[in-house]
């Protein structure tokens, strides 16, 4: 397994992670590789109750941290691929929003869309999350919409070839 990236070699901005009891002894989350958009997140589920997630079902998986995001970035959970093609295992909500003024436990809303029993031990890595920033808009009531090309067109307008 390749070791996960050094913070040293991290251009970007920097996230708080506080543990919680329940994380105590997980690694915390980590880019998996050089280039990787993603940090892999962990179950922090107890050791000896693997979260077992059946067909068709749904869990929140506990990841025992909270994140402090600089304001102006939101963090996104997003299912991993892996999980998603040999288990049918992704994120229900994805990707989920994690806002910067959060201060509650980060959970991975898990569906099982896969034909088996699914099994979450502690420490596997559910998902991940993408750090990204993000903009607030202004709202300004407007009695008509500017004209554009499009126009109305969407849902398929410019055909599929
Ligand atoms: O996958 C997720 C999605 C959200 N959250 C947390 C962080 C986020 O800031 C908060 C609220 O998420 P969201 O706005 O998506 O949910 P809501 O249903 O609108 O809840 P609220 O009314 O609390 O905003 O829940 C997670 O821990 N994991
Ligand atoms: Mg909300």
């Amino acid at each position: 397994m390749r070791a996960a990236l050094q913070n040293s070699s991290v251009i970007g901005p920097t996230v708080g992670f506080v543990r919680l009891p329940h994380a105590e002894g997980l690694p915390l989350p980590a880019y998996e590789s050089t280039g990787a958009a993603g940090m892999d997140v962990r179950a922090a589920v107890p050791d000896d109750r693997p979260l077992l997630i059946l067909p068709g079902k749904r869990a929140l998986v506990p990841t025992g941290l909270i994140l402090e995001i600089p304001e102006g970035m939101e963090g996104q959970v997003r299912p991993r691929s892996g999980l998603a093609f040999k288990h049918g295992l992704t994120v229900l909500n994805s990707p989920g929003t994690v806002d910067s003024d959060y201060r509650g436990e980060v959970k991975v809303l898990l569906i099982n869309l896969g034909d088996e029993d699914f099994a979450v031990t502690r420490g596997m890595r559910i998902a991940q999350i993408v750090f990204a920033v993000v903009t607030q808009a202004a709202v300004e009531e407007r009695s008509l919409a500017g004209g554009t090309a499009r126009g109305s067109g969407g849902f398929g307008s410019t055909g599929t070839a």
